[in-house]
């Protein structure tokens, strides 16, 4: 090849790889915005603030009240749903304006994600920057991202009913799981593009790294798992009952487990199955995640997903010890909201530690043993989501 063309094809190679890690960059910036809303939410939900907002207006709804009488028609809506009667009766507009401004935040936040991702995308788009094959996740991703607005309203909608002073469980366990869900897809993307690949160096090493590799699957499910019964154990409350550990009133299972017919309905609306239910998968998943951690200190060599291993089992022991606080506390707003947020940190970790243990062949290939060098790596990026 001549070697203006040599020159060309190695320039436009290294532009390739600089626009993936450019995507890259992007997506992160937006999963870590994702995470800074699940914890708002959190907070939103733990200080009462959810059901303040009884409009649904994408685009009006982005400016706050700029009226005294803009604030007294939002206070008088709100002043006609079971909660107020119930829960703040008689709490004023100055009252009224602290549980607006949490829930006015988490939707602005929300708008400005939407925001970042759709010009995010169209800016790499017309650019001719996103990776070959990435464009249909990236849309699909874009979808999701508008449901999660719907879902967020359909959830609060179930607050305003006759009989209520919150939102359906159910709902809100659809609301987080699709956040976690959406946190979940950018990042693994967004580490497609950029995470550090590591792998077996001697064709003897490759059972020790798929061993590894299916210990960490195993406990991403079961932290899920963990993590939608922990919004089920948000939903209805239970943690604010049986405040003892590991003890359930005086039992390791507690007594009523079965209580409510069909027993389809203990999974979300009975608080002693509830709670009981979260605290046995959130004990899987932190033995399966401390079975990972001790497997790759054992049997990988120093390095990054050995690293993201180890990582792994200390945020899963932080969670743990984060859950056992809130319960015994009877959850205070803050650590409810710090609990809710190092679920996120968990599921970091986990889908780094993933990212970072290759997919070994069945049979040892030589030529995919070695971990690729450096300057090969960036290339290799490109196709890796
Ligand atoms: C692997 C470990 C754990 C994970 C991944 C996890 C995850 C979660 C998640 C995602 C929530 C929902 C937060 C929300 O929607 O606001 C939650 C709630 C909760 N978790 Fe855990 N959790 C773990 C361990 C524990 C443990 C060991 C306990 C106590 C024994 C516990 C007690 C609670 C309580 C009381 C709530 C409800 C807090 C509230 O009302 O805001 N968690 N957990």
């Amino acid at each position: 090849m001549p070697f203006d063309d040599a020159h060309a094809a190695a320039a436009t190679g290294t532009d390739r790889a600089d626009g993936a890690r450019a995507v890259g960059r992007w997506l992160l910036v937006v999963a870590a915005m994702v995470w800074i809303m699940v914890a708002l939410g959190g907070a939103t939900r733990l200080s009462g603030s959810g059901l303040s907002i009884m409009e649904w207006a994408p685009i009006m709804g982005t400016l706050p009240p700029l009226s005294d009488a803009e604030w007294q028609r939002l206070y008088d809506l709100y002043r006609t749903i079971p909660q107020y009667a119930l829960v703040n009766q008689g709490f004023g507009m100055e009252g009224f304006k602290r549980i607006f401004w949490l829930e006015w935040a988490h939707r602005f936040w929300g708008r400005a994600i939407g925001l970042v991702y759709a010009g995010g995308l169209l800016w790499f788009w017309l650019r001719g920057r996103i990776p070959a094959g990435l464009k249909p996740r990236l849309l699909l991703l874009l979808a999701l991202g508008g449901m999660q607005g719907a879902v967020g309203w359909f959830m609060v909608a179930s607050g305003f009913d006759a009989d209520r002073t919150a939102v359906s469980p159910w709902r809100l366990v659809a609301h987080l799981g699709l956040a976690l869900a959406l946190y979940a897809a950018l990042l693994w993307t967004a580490l497609g593009l950029l995470a550090r690949r590591d792998g077996p160096r001697s064709p003897d090493a490759v059972p020790a790294w798929r061993s590894v590799r299916r210990q960490v699957q195993a406990s991403v499910w079961l932290l899920v798992a963990a993590m939608l019964a922990g919004g089920f154990t948000a939903g209805i409350r239970a943690g604010l009952d049986y405040n003892t550990f590991p003890l359930m009133d005086g039992r390791l299972v507690p007594e009523g487990y079965w209580r409510l017919e069909p027993a389809w309905l203990n999974l979300a609306e009975n608080v002693a199955a509830v709670q009981f239910n979260h605290r046995l998968l959130a004990t899987l998943a932190a033995l399966a995640a401390f079975g990972a951690a001790l497997a790759a200190w054992r049997r990988l060599p120093g390095g990054p997903a050995r690293r993201a291993c180890l990582g792994l089992g200390a945020a899963v022991a932080l969670q743990y010890a984060l859950g056992v606080a809130t319960l015994l506390l009877v959850v205070p707003a803050w650590l409810g909201t710090l609990h809710q947020a190092n679920a996120v940190l968990v599921l970091t970790v986990a889908l780094l530690a993933l990212r970072r243990l290759p997919t070994v062949a069945a049979g040892p290939e030589p030529a995919r043993l070695s971990p690729p060098p450096r300057r090969a790596r960036a290339a290799s990026r490109r196709g890796a989501a």
